[in-house]
């Protein structure tokens, strides 16, 4: 037991820090060392398994992610991105492997993701689910195989609470739909259509965010001619497809050199 990968879980109170608690807690190969919340945070000094609701685990939620981290193989990391920021380079200096899930993240905290990479394994992806990184290969592949007369648009559902549009498993999907079309994605990105817009743009690559209830996540990428359409979609119900593959890839990432990785290097796709 002591010789399996040592993981810790930021953001542990929130819905995917809940879950992957729980995935790592079934998992035989992989154990919980540390759990962190922000300062002040009503489950800080408490154990883990009794702020959800079970039996005490032995894992104190803390305060101190760098005390955490230096105690553990890997950082599993779903927040927000001023906090993955800072965990970054805290994982960096314990030569921790640093998950990070968290989405919405701008060029600003992308740049010091880099910088924190130079010394310690990354994997970083906006979905860490099988099925979703099949999309983004297929629409990479059908975005190469049609022209511009096939209009792309990608259209995302989630629940009430999410805080990013458009959501970074669109912007994974609407990345390969540029590179499959040769083109770059910020040149041809069309979101949040309002008023008079004007005819669409050929060429454009658009997006559309619906918000609701309680929807773990949906994606559709459609490829619309005249006279027919190709539509590829994933609907996910369950968010411990997200934390199995943020799992697998901390333990990918155990044999890996220094570097920044995606989902498509964890499963070899
Ligand atoms: N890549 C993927 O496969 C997936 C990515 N995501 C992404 O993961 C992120 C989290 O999603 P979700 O779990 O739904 O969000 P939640 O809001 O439920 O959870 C986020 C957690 O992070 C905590 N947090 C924020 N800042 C800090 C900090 N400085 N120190 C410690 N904890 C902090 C929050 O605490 P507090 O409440 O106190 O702010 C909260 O507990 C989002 O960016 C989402 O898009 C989600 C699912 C899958
Ligand atoms: O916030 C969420 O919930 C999710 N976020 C990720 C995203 O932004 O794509 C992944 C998943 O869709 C759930």
């Amino acid at each position: 037991m002591a010789d399996l990968p040592g993981i810790v879980v930021t953001g542990a109170s929130g819905r995917m820090g809940q879950m992957l608690v729980r995935t790592i807690g079934a998992s035989d190969k992989a154990r919980l060392v540390g759990c962190v919340e922000r300062s002040g945070h009503a489950w800080v000094g408490r154990d883990i398994g009794e702020c959800m609701g079970g039996a005490a685990v032995g894992v104190v939620v803390t305060d101190d992610p760098l005390e955490a981290f230096a105690k553990a193989q890997a950082v599993i990391d779903f927040t927000a991105p001023a906090a993955t920021v800072e965990f970054a380079a805290l994982a960096a200096q314990a030569r921790a492997v640093h998950v990070i899930g968290t989405t919405g993240l701008e060029a600003a905290h992308l740049a010091k993701i880099e910088a924190a990479a130079r010394h310690a394994v990354i994997v970083r992806a906006g979905n860490m689910s099988l099925g979703v990184n099949l999309l983004v290969r297929l629409t990479q592949k059908i975005a190469a195989a049609l022209d511009e007369d096939w209009d792309v648009e990608i259209v995302e559902a989630h629940h009430r609470m999410k805080v990013d549009a458009p959501s970074g498993t669109a912007l994974m999907l609407g990345q390969a739909a540029a590179e499959g079309r040769g083109v770059d994605l910020e040149a041809a990105m069309d979101s949040g259509r309002h008023g008079i817009t004007g005819a669409r743009k050929r060429g454009a690559i658009g997006f559309a965010a619906v918000r609701g209830g309680d929807i773990v996540g949906e994606h559709d990428v459609i490829f619309a001619a005249d006279g027919e359409r190709v539509i590829l979609r994933h609907v996910a119900t369950d968010r411990a497809i997200f934390a199995r593959g943020a799992l697998r890839a901390a333990i990918w990432g155990q044999g890996a050199k220094p570097g920044q990785y995606d989902m498509m290097d964890v499963l070899g796709l």
